[in-house]
Parts: structure tokens; C-alpha cells; sequence
């Protein structure tokens, strides 16, 4: 079982590196370690089980994060809707690609975290309102999605993941809550 032991933080480079596209049919490691990631994300969410096992709440978990340099991740975002069971978004992306992209775009108005950063980086980071998004998931189906606000947000943010971007890269140094016209703040 993944926990936060097992999530490397700033500083290990495979954080900073590509990671490798996996290969169909999945391994049984990779199809594996899907499961785990999406194990993860459940129990952080569950508020007994991240108090008993430490663990950060996270709606996504991608595998450089967990030192595999592999195009893998896991997406749990919970419904907005408190009276809701059924999550927004919730799968194992193998070799996500975003085909298409709004051209306007979007930011949390809280700014965004990350497991692998032990620390509050405060600023808009600014992403793709609405993408259109091509993944395979554990059964090797190719999926292809459209997903807008939160949804969009975490994908972009784990597909940075994937190609050793972390959230506060795209925060302005100079100001970082500098927001350009149309830009779409999500509370
Ligand atoms: O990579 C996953 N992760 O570090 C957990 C937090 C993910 C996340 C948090 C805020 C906005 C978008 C995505
Ligand atoms: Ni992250």
C-alpha cells in the first residue's frame, strides 16, 4: 500500500525527469501500481483512514511521484456536491495526451499544492480552461474525454508530472497573482 513514505518530495530528480510512455499490453506491475495509486487517493480522502495512515489529502497521484518514471497516473476528484457520492472525475490514465485545449483559460482561486512539496508556494497557476483528453485505462481502452474547471486543473497538473513540471513553475515570480484578461478564477 502507497503512503507518504513512498511519495518523494523536491530534490529526487525523477521528479524532474520525462517519464517513459508504458507499453500494451499493461504489465502486471503497471496495471498494479495503477490500482495503488488510485488506493491512495481513496484512502486520503477517507478522513479515518488518512488520519490512521498520515496521510495528505491528494485527487491525483502520478507515478514519478512515487519514484517510476512512467506515464501513469491516478485522478479522484470528489463532486463539489456535498450531497454527492459520485466523484467528478475518477480513473488511471495510461500515456495521457491532451489533443485539444480552450483558449481560455483557468486557475484555482486558492492556488494549487502538491504531495511531492512540503511547503505553501502561494499564486495563480494559470491552465487550460477545457481540454480534450486521450488516455488508455487499465483494460487498455483508449478513452477520449473532454473535462473543464477542477477536472481540467488536476489532469494538467498530473500531466505536468509526467513531464517534470511542478505547479509553482508556472507561477509569476515578479507577481504571482498577476491575472490576465478572460483568465477564469475557480473558487
Ligand atoms: O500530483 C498530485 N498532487 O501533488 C496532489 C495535489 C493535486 C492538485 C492540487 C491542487 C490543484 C490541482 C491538483
Ligand atoms: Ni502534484
Amino acid at each position: 500500500m502507497i503512503t507518504m513514505d513512498d511519495i518523494i518530495r523536491e530534490g529526487r530528480p525523477t521528479l524532474r525527469k520525462v517519464a517513459e510512455e508504458v507499453t500494451f499490453p499493461l504489465s502486471d506491475e503497471d496495471k498494479k501500481l495503477g490500482k495503488e495509486m488510485m488506493e491512495f487517493l481513496e484512502n486520503s480522502q477517507d478522513p479515518q483512514k488518512a488520519e490512521e495512515l498520515q496521510l495528505r489529502g491528494g485527487v491525483g497521484l502520478a507515478a514519478p511521484q512515487v519514484d517510476v518514471g512512467k506515464r501513469i497516473t491516478a485522478v479522484l476528484v470528489p463532486s463539489m456536491d456535498p450531497d454527492s457520492d459520485e466523484p467528478e472525475f475518477k480513473d488511471v490514465l495510461y500515456n495521457p495526451k491532451i489533443l485539444s485545449h480552450s483558449v481560455q483559460q483557468a486557475c484555482m482561486g486558492e492556488g494549487e499544492g502538491c504531495l511531492s512539496v512540503d511547503r505553501d508556494v502561494a499564486g495563480y497557476v494559470v491552465r487550460q480552461a477545457r481540454i480534450t483528453l486521450r488516455y488508455y485505462n487499465a483494460e487498455g481502452e483508449k478513452k477520449k474525454i473532454r473535462l473543464k474547471n477542477y477536472p481540467a486543473v488536476v489532469v494538467q497538473h498530473e500531466l505536468d508530472h509526467l513531464n517534470g513540471v511542478l505547479f509553482y513553475d508556472h507561477i509569476n515570480e515578479d507577481n504571482p497573482f498577476a491575472l490576465n484578461e478572460g483568465v477564469l478564477v475557480i473558487e
